[in-house]
């Protein structure tokens, strides 16, 4: 029988300009840049406010109610790595908490993902280890069943490769394949400088219909304005 479960120890990495780049415009300026792709849903909350985080995916598939491959996992990550756990079917069980994070942080991981659940949420927090997951949990889990770390994995319906760069802040978590991140670091810093642009037009009392050429497209569609 072909074994199907594998930890990948050796995988490509962004280089860390790009990743800081990505970090600096954040989720919904990346989700814009690469085509309205790559996030996540709204079903990934953050543990905490006003954090912002960028880092290549660490990627890991268990068994549900079950944390062994994260333990496998935290052996194969390196300074600046964001874990992203998934289960093979649905969990919300809080399957981390502030031991397993003590332990990424000892090996300079930056933040967790999780479609599953997680738990020790205060610990987390006054820690300072950034946590986007579905589900707060205190149920428990065991550590038996196998599973695979580096593989492909779907997180909230998006495709995460091993090394892909993982953007999360207060707006949810984007995904960026590690192949397209320089062209979306050029990308989002383009849609940035607009932005910056735009805000100063609207900051001197333009309105958007005008600035954004609106009105005809309001005709088109038969709006009519009535006193
Ligand atoms: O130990 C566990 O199963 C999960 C947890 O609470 C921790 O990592 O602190
Ligand atoms: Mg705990």
């Amino acid at each position: 029988m072909p074994n199907r479960h594998v930890v990948v120890r050796n995988i490509d990495r962004p280089a860390a300009d790009v990743v800081a780049r990505l970090a600096e415009a954040g989720v919904s300026t990346v989700h814009e840049a690469i085509g309205r792709r790559g996030f996540a849903g709204t079903g990934l909350r953050p543990n905490q406010r006003n954090v912002r985080m960028a880092g290549p995916a660490v990627t890991v598939s268990s068994h549900p109610g079950d944390n062994l491959m994260i333990h496998a996992a935290v052996e194969v990550c390196r300074p600046g790595d964001v874990l992203v756990v998934t289960t093979t079917s649905p969990s919300t069980d809080g399957m981390f908490g502030e031991l397993l994070a003590t332990s990424l942080a000892a090996r300079g991981v930056i933040g967790l993902v999780t479609g599953a659940g997680v738990r020790d949420t205060a610990e987390l927090r006054d820690m300072g280890f950034h946590v986007w997951a579905r589900s707060v949990s205190a149920q428990g889990t065991v550590k038996a069943s196998p599973g695979s770390v580096n593989v492909p994995v779907a997180l909230g319906g998006v495709t995460v490769s091993p090394g892909d760069v993982v953007v999360a802040d207060d707006d949810g978590v984007v995904v960026v394949p590690l192949a397209e991140a320089d062209e979306a670091a050029e990308l989002a810093e383009k849609r940035l400088a607009k932005e910056a642009a735009t805000r100063e037009v609207l900051r001197s009392g333009t309105l958007g219909v005008d600035h954004y050429g609106l009105r005809a497209r309001l005709a088109d569609l038969g709006v009519v304005y009535q006193d």
